[in-house]
């Protein structure tokens, strides 16, 4: 495994205060982290704290979710936090059903909410998997 957690974050639009609010509670080990993100939200973390290093993709809609998809099936993800609205219908909603099941395919973690991906980050955490040990 990488020495660096490769992680990737997405939210959709309701949902970016949180994951912003998550990467900020968690700031020490999310700036141990290779971040991948779609556009938006990509952004929106980069803005909160200057030591996060985050490779922003294209936005949701525009291929965002698939670009991570291929990531995830290149095999350089090793977990995924993607911060879900379920109440608003998207007009990407296949991207976004494609992304999950490549995750599934490779048996790549992911969480779609906040109580998951803290579950997510303390077993990271525990097995020593963040921070810049190089
Ligand atoms: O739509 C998204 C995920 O489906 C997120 O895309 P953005 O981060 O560009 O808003």
């Amino acid at each position: 495994m990488a020495d660096r957690l490769r992680l990737a974050l997405i939210a959709h639009d309701a949902k970016k205060d949180d994951l912003v609010a998550f990467c900020t509670t968690h700031a020490n080990f999310i700036a141990g982290c290779d971040i991948v993100a779609t556009g938006t939200t990509g952004g929106r973390i980069a803005d909160a704290d200057p030591r996060f290093s985050v490779r922003r993709l294209r936005s949701g809609p525009l291929g965002g979710d698939q670009q991570i998809g291929a990531l995830i099936a290149e095999g350089v993800v090793d977990a995924v936090i993607f911060l879900v609205d379920p109440l608003t219908p998207m007009p990407h909603d296949v991207d976004v059903k494609a992304l999950m099941r490549l995750a599934i395919v490779y048996d790549i973690p992911i969480a779609l909410n906040v109580a998951t991906a803290e579950i997510i980050l303390t077993a990271m955490e525990a097995d020593g998997r963040n921070g810049d040990r190089s």
